[in-house]
């Protein structure tokens, strides 16, 4: 739990369960876990049984709450769920409602789990929405469990609508504030690969079904729904909040706040390994920036990444070669950079990517592959024109700055960035610093992330496309090309 010291200064959970205890009251939480020769109680977080448990017995020792959470369900970790409420208590008790509060949890989940910690926290009276039926029975159940259905209501949510649909039955009601956890991802495969390689795995085992982590568009297009829902219901709710999972996504989500003159603020959830983050606007006269500031930054240090870079056949291995090469690999992924400084073995270079040209490429060769090939033909027609074209505007020299011509391929169509993928807001996806530097023969790529709407984790993402095309890149490129090179010639 190495990021426990940033967690919500209230936060019990800043101090780590004490396991030895669980397993003395629990049998259950017994079960599952190991004790060594000192005594010293640890559990397997990879196993989703042992986290079910684990909550389970938490719910139970320190909020006194007897909750069922079902197998093909997400078990929900406390110390992040305890956070968002502790934030909206920060939030409320700055725009002075300190009594009768009154909320909703958008897609509350088969426990119900905000409500009742609400409820049992604070005597907040909540309303849980959701979509799921199975969840939303489970849910009743465990709220009936607790005898929390004073506190508690339910609303099963049949329309396309995040809010919408509880404004729809008559009588206006009024609300404190809202929240939502919601589905961080588009598709299945947006979910495998979520994850940076560059940092360490989630020490968490991975729990929860398609319906609770998968919406269409994504967290992006579920949040920005709740955003446009909210201007029609301005007047029913004081704070409206959502976390959101992706750090570049809670940019966009600022901007698209910024740009409608909606005042806002956010904040970050850190617990063990996992970061979330929050944002939080209002159409009532509340500055909530300066009433509750996003969380002070930096924690840590800007630090850069070394990563190898290995001989091979295709280049000299020199700092000149490996340039070359990393020139090839930006082009290709339309990066612009700048070489800013070059002297004796080092080679620094600025570079921004304002597009997502590196994800999915799996998935876009295959596409590519698949092609018949008579639309093959057709594309590359079009690329022979377009690139005439865009060989007549040229690239710009300036100086030390080299910039890319738009040379559109057929396989730079297939890579090309899906709406979804472009860069929706003013600044640009990643800004970072690379530097080539020779150390006893070998040749090194060090990366700085400067700033970017994708933070570390694009940068990362952008790392680990060069690590992955670095031996394969000239012949990779040759492949694909063959075909325009047939016909233009
Ligand atoms: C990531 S889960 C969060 C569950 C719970 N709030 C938690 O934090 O553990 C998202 C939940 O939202 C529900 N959901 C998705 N779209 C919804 C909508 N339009 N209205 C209500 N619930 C929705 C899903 O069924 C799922 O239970």
């Amino acid at each position: 739990m190495a990021l426990n010291k940033y967690m919500h200064p209230r936060n019990i959970y800043k101090t780590p369960p004490n396991f030895e205890k669980l397993a003395a009251l629990y049998p259950e939480f017994s079960a599952i876990s190991n004790a060594d020769v000192t005594g010293k109680v640890t559990i397997n977080f990879k196993d989703p049984l042992a986290l079910r448990v684990l909550t389970k017995c938490l719910l139970k020792s320190d909020f006194n709450l007897d909750v069922d959470i079902p197998e093909s369900r997400l078990v929900p970790t406390l110390p992040l769920r305890l956070n968002y409420i502790l934030w909206l208590e920060d939030l409320l008790s700055a725009i002075q409602r300190n009594s009768d509060i009154k909320g909703i949890d958008i897609g509350t989940g088969a426990c119900a789990i905000y409500p009742l910690l609400a409820a049992v926290k604070n005597k907040w009276h909540m309303l849980g929405t959701e979509s799921d039926l199975k969840s939303f029975s489970k849910a009743e159940e465990n709220i009936q469990r607790n005898s929390l259905q004073d506190l508690i209501k339910l609303r099963k949510n049949d329309t396309k609508s995040v809010i919408k649909h509880v404004f729809m039955s008559p009588g206006n009601e009024e609300y404190d504030f809202c929240m939502c956890n919601p589905p961080f991802y588009s598709t299945l495969q947006e979910l495998c690969e979520s994850r940076s390689p560059a940092r360490l795995p989630p020490k968490n085992g991975f729990t929860g079904s398609p319906q609770e982590l998968i919406t269409e568009g994504g967290e992006l297009e579920f949040c920005r729904k709740l955003i446009l829902e909210s201007k029609e219901h301005r007047d029913n709710i004081l704070l409206y909040t959502t976390m959101v999972g992706h750090k570049y996504n809670l940019n966009v989500l600022i901007q698209d706040l910024k740009s409608e003159g909606i005042k806002f603020t956010h904040t970050e959830f850190c617990q063990g390994r996992v970061t979330r983050w929050a944002v939080a606007w209002t159409y009532k006269d509340y500055d909530l920036y300066n009433l509750v500031p996003p969380r002070d930054k930096p924690r840590k240090k800007s630090t850069s990444t070394m990563f190898l870079l290995p001989e091979i056949s295709s280049c000299k291995y020199s700092t000149d070669g490996a340039l070359e090469k990393i020139k090839e690999i930006l082009n290709r992924l339309n990066i612009i950079y700048k070489i800013f400084d070059k002297r004796g073995n080092t080679i620094s270079l600025d570079i921004i990517a304002n597009t997502n040209t590196w994800s999915n490429q799996r998935r876009k060769r295959r596409l590519m592959r698949n092609e018949s090939p008579a639309k093959k033909s057709k594309m590359n027609h079009e690329e022979n024109e377009s690139s005439n074209l865009d060989s007549q505007s040229g690239g710009e020299i300036n100086g030390n700055v080299e910039e890319k011509t738009n040379n559109t391929s057929s396989l730079d169509k297939c890579l090309s960035p899906t709406k979804e993928e472009s860069k929706e807001s003013d600044q640009p996806l990643v800004h970072a610093f690379f530097k080539l530097l020779k150390k006893e023969n070998e040749i090194f790529l060090e990366i700085e992330f400067l700033n970017g709407s994708a933070g570390k984790e694009g940068l990362h993402q952008i790392l680990q496309y060069i690590k992955n095309n670095w031996k394969y890149f000239l012949c990779f490129i040759f492949f694909y090309s063959l075909p325009k090179l047939t016909i233009s010639n």
